[in-house]
């Protein structure tokens, strides 16, 4: 899926010369801008002679720069939720560069309700589908709540929830979040905080206190580099159960979860086309660590293929 972010009024003429979003056919349409002018019929005819035809990409979805949150939200949250009900695995990011609208995107804004973010709506739009099903199926449902931020150069882990659960600052001695390479499902994260979330808004004031814990939230003096390499995974765990109706009885159910994260800007020196001033500017030593998208696509290909090897660096 593609969202265009909105621009300033003078670049919207000079967007709209070049690029076109048809959100009813999915479609992104990049267009020469010298062909799109009105040029002279001598102007025209040497244009004619470098034509560079339109190049069109089609998409999941394709929201232009004025689409709500509610239309973003409705169009991405959907079909996640039912799947991660139904007992599967999601997960939610946006990628792209700095200042696109990523984490405006996840999180949104909460002076309306019309400028919150994917990962609010997801909690809402959980429990709803939750209380149908609970009410249809019998069936009893668990949600806990998780966060961890990725931030700096050595990628250190931080539990953000740590301080809800245990109502003090994490002491340094205990191990906190680590990797481990578990054989069956690979790399895991361990020991983070996993809180219980009896309604929406309980769920919602752990997103609040994830927020606020964020090393890029806490320190007023972070760098805009320390803003970009701050990355937020905040995971919804949902444990169900349901009584078996055999003869035998006996409980069924199991655990899935919904990966939200909110990455921070994936400005990637090699990566090629259409750059912004922060790339042009950064230095190699201040270049973020994060990966260019094509690799993160095969990191995902990777995953969902079951390959023993995953091409994380
Ligand atoms: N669709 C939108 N409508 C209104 N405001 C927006 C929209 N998209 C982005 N903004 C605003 O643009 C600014 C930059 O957005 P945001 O911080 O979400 O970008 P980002 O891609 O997360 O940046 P970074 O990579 O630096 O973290 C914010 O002030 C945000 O409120």
């Amino acid at each position: 899926m593609v969202r265009v972010c909105p621009t300033s009024q003078s670049d919207a003429a000079e967007s709209s010369s070049f690029l076109k979003v048809d959100p009813r056919k999915k479609q992104i349409t990049i267009m020469d801008p010298s062909t799109n002018q009105t040029p002279s019929a001598a102007s025209q005819k040497r244009a004619g002679a470098n034509h560079i035809p339109p190049k069109m990409f089609t998409f999941d979805a394709a929201f232009p720069p004025d689409a709500s949150q509610a239309e973003v939200c409705a169009g991405t949250v959907a079909e996640v939720i039912q799947s991660v009900v139904n007992g599967a695995d999601g997960c939610i990011f946006c990628f792209g560069h700095s200042k696109l609208g990523k984490s405006y995107t996840m999180i949104g804004r909460d002076d309306s309700l019309q400028t919150l973010g994917i990962i609010p709506c997801a909690i809402s739009w959980l429990f709803k589908l939750i209380n149908e099903r609970k009410e249809k199926t019998g069936a009893r449902f668990s949600v806990r709540v998780s966060a961890v931020e990725v931030w700096g150069k050595e990628e250190n882990l931080k539990d953000l929830l740590s301080e809800v659960a245990t109502g003090s600052l994490q002491d340094g001695q205990s191990p906190g979040v680590y990797l481990c390479e578990d054989p069956i499902c690979g790399m895991q994260l361990q020991n983070q905080s996993e809180l219980r979330a009896p309604t929406p808004e309980k769920a919602a004031w752990f997103l609040d206190a994830a927020i606020a814990a964020r090393h890029s939230s806490q320190w007023s003096n972070t760098t805009e580099e320390e803003h970009r390499n701050s990355h937020m995974l905040f995971t919804l765990h949902i444990y169900q159960y349901r009584m078996e109706k055999t003869s035998k009885g006996g409980m069924s159910g199991g655990r899935s979860r919904l990966h939200l994260l909110d990455l921070g800007s994936c400005d990637v020196k090699a990566l090629g086309g259409g750059g912004g001033k922060s790339r042009e500017n950064s230095s190699p030593s201040s270049a973020p660590l994060c990966l260019s998208l094509s690799a993160l696509g095969n990191v995902i290909l990777a995953l969902v293929n079951g390959s023993k090897h995953i091409p994380y660096k």
